[in-house]
This record gives structure tokens, sequence and C-alpha cells, in this order.
């Protein structure tokens, strides 16, 4: 990528062929973030959408590896065609596309992946896409911040877990989200319970839900998914495409059609 892109402000109307920019958010890091991403985007394109996704986790990018994406984008008309998911054709862009070595770190200060996501939007051919769903880096540092103020978002998923740590942590990244006056959607609680495969009975593995803290700050909680193992096995193997829970993908679908 050019380290010396300039540090201008994305022309936020730049682009017309993006029907609907959603940021996926959390404040604690290894909530599922990644993965609700990763599945929302396999909810949309099965119905029929195009969905792109801009990993803007820079120095955390799992994108790629959960949906099976390989291979560098190709360069046209001085512009990136970003890889596609090998089954339903979902576009992402992504650092770990464009490094050699998928393990080598990413060690670079806060202009310089600015100036990345700043490219990963301009320079992408993102056209004719009715979702792009952008994976922000965990946390309200510099990175998703500026992440925020860039680019021209249409609202702000959260993801968090029933752990009033995360709660706590995720009403921080929904105040900055609207601070900044990005419209939040709500939050996806992820690994809310898991399924006992002997009983089949619901259990809270991490205690109860923190829904009424979410609440109590405006933030509805709009879908709760289990602790599934085969989402664990199924991301490893990069064939998130694959996951077949209706329940969990009708849930994940409501939220970006229900606008
Ligand atoms: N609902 C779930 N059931 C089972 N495993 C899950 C679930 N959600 C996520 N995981 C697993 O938890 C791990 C962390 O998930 P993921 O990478 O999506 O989190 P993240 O919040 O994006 O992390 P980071 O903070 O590093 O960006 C992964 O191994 C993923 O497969």
């Amino acid at each position: 990528m050019n380290e010396d892109h300039d540090s201008a402000p994305i022309d936020k109307a730049k682009k017309e062929g993006v029907n609907h920019v959603l940021a996926i958010g959390s404040g604690k890091g290894g909530v599922g973030k990644s993965s609700v991403t990763a599945l929302l985007a396999v909810a949309l394109q099965r119905q029929g959408f195009k969905v792109g996704i801009l990993d803007a986790d820079i120095t955390g990018p799992s994108i790629p590896k959960l949906l099976g994406v390989d291979g560098m984008p190709k360069a046209a008309c001085s512009r990136l065609i970003p890889p596609v998911s090998p089954n339903l054709g979902i576009r992402v862009m992504s650092v770990n596309l464009l490094l050699d070595d998928p393990y080598k770190p990413v060690i670079w200060r806060g202009p310089l992946i600015a100036n990345v996501i700043k490219q990963f939007w301009e320079d992408v051919m993102w056209d004719e896409i009715n979702f792009l769903l952008v994976d922000l880096p965990p946390g309200t540092s510099d990175a998703p911040l500026t992440i925020m103020q860039l680019l021209p978002l249409d609202g702000f998923l959260a993801v968090t877990s029933p752990q009033s740590l995360s709660a706590m942590v995720v009403i921080k990244a929904v105040n900055m989200a609207n601070m900044l006056s990005i419209p939040v959607l709500g939050a996806v609680e992820n690994m809310s319970y898991a399924i006992c495969p002997y009983c089949h009975q619901e259990w809270e593995l991490f205690g109860s839900s923190h829904s009424e803290e979410l609440e109590e700050h405006n933030i509805p909680i709009l879908a709760k998914l289990p602790i599934d193992p085969s989402i664990a096995k199924l991301g490893d193997e990069g064939k998130l495409e694959a996951y077949d829970n209706a329940e969990v993908m009708q849930s994940l679908l409501a939220i970006a059609t229900s606008k």
C-alpha cells in the first residue's frame, strides 16, 4: 500500500455504488466481533444482497481466515479488486491479503493505519455493493476512533458477551459512536448461552445476560447468539460460509434489513 497517501478527509459522498456502510465494533477484544461480522455477511449474501467486508482491524485481521479468502487483490485501472469468499463471493479487503506472510505482525502507528483504511475505502472496487461491513478494531483507542471519523458510516452495531466487563466497555464504544453522530443499531450478545448436547437445555456459561445494563444506556440487544462449537470449528477451517443455524442467521439478517 502507498504509505504517502494524503491524510485529507475522505469524500464521504464518493461511494455511490455502496448502499449501506455498517461498522461492527466491540469494546472488549475476543467477544466474537469478527465472527459476527462474517456471519452477518454470510446471512446477507445468502439472501441475495451483495456484501463486502472492509477488515479495519489492521493489527488483528481475522476476516480472510474465517471466510477462507486468500490471494492478493488484483490491480485494475489503479484500483484494487477485492478477493472473494470461495462459495458466496463475499468481497473482502484486509491487510492480511497484502502480506507475503500472514504471521507477520503489522507494527504501524496510528497515522499509517488511518491511511491504509482510507485506501481500503477509496481505492478498492466496492462497486454495486448493498452492504459494506466494516470490522472495527476493539476498544475506543486511536484506531477505531479514526476509522469512525474517516468513513461515512450509516450505522454502528456493537458486539458484546454476557459479562459485566464486556457490557461496560461496549457502552463506552457506543458512547463514542454517539459522540460522533453515528446511528447506533444496538448490540448482538454473542456467547449468550450454550445448548447442552445431552439434555438440550440452554446453559448460561458466562452467567445471565447484561441486557438490562445495556438497555439502561439505550442499547437494545438485537440478537443473542449461542456458544456454538461449530462457529469456532468452521472459523478455524476457513469455512464460516457453511454455518447453517437458521435461527442465528435469521436474527442477524433481521438486524441489517429491518432499518
Ligand atoms: N458464538 C460463538 N461460539 C463459539 N465460538 C465463537 C463464537 N463467537 C466467536 N467464537 C470464537 O471465539 C474466538 C474469537 O472470535 P473473534 O475472532 O470473532 O473475536 P473478536 O472479538 O473479533 O476478536 P478480536 O478482539 O481479536 O478482534 C474465535 O476462535 C471464534 O471462532
